[in-house]
């Protein structure tokens, strides 16, 4: 598959920088494409999880996902920033330079490489459904502390899945979100807050429709 291919695009796979102990959002995902959904859940993160920055990674692929109707990594990273245009928020395609498929070489890769920074991983709650199917998802809740996101449609599903009652006993509650980039792994919040029914697949199907024949 292509996507596994290594690939650098000057001023799309780079990394950011930032400074030793701040505290680092990772928003991992397809974005294909960014909508608001995704603005809420980086704006409620941002305040919500006291972070001083968050880094938007989009994916060359979700393993899990079909690729068929993927737009450019390039497209996705130049349509995200537009949308998310915030003093502390930096999108990259990072991920598809070093190769990485799974969210997991990611993540070893950040803390090993920078072991003097507070990332948290982000996800709406209709990724900790499926988070057991994940690879070496056991090994990310080790490696990471995460904070999930209530997401229309997901909201009861989530807290009792798989990996939710795997987890269980790490999870904290809502009001100690503030010191959760700082607690060590395995740590979990699930917040609730405002909510948005938006998805990218339901924009790329009106797309479909509403396309000239
Ligand atoms: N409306 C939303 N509310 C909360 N979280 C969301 C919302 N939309 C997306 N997310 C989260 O944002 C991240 C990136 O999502 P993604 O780019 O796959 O968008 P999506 O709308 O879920 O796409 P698709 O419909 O194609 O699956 C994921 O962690 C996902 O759970
Ligand atoms: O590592 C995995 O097995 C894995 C499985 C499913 C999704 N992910 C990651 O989860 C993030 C959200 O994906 P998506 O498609 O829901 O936006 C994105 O960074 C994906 O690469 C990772």
């Amino acid at each position: 598959m292509t996507y596994r291919q290594p690939l650098r695009i000057p001023g799309i796979t780079e990394l950011p920088t930032s400074g030793a102990g701040m505290r680092i959002g990772l928003f991992g995902g397809s974005f294909n494409p960014i909508h608001q959904g995704h603005r809420l859940v980086v704006e409620e993160t941002l305040r919500r999880l006291y972070l001083d920055a968050l880094w938007v990674l989009v994916t060359p692929g979700n393993p899990l996902k079909n690729h068929d109707d993927l737009a450019p990594l390039a497209d996705r990273v130049t349509a995200a920033r537009d949308l998310l245009n915030h003093p502390k928020v930096r999108v990259t395609g990072f991920e598809a330079a070093h190769g990485f498929t799974y969210s997991w070489q990611t993540i070893a890769y950040l803390t090993q490489a920078m072991p003097d920074r507070n990332f948290v991983w982000i996800m709406g709650a209709d990724n900790l459904v499926h988070f057991s199917r994940w690879e070496r998802w056991r090994d990310i809740a080790a490696m990471v502390p995460m904070a999930v996101y209530v997401r229309p449609g997901s909201g009861r599903r989530a807290p009792v899945s798989m990996a939710a009652s795997a987890l269980a006993q790490w999870r904290i509650d809502e009001d100690d979100a503030t010191r959760l980039a700082t607690l060590e792994a395995p740590a979990w919040v699930y917040l609730h807050g405002r909510q948005s029914p938006l998805s990218s697949s339901a924009i790329r199907a009106r797309r479909q429709h509403v396309k000239p024949k």
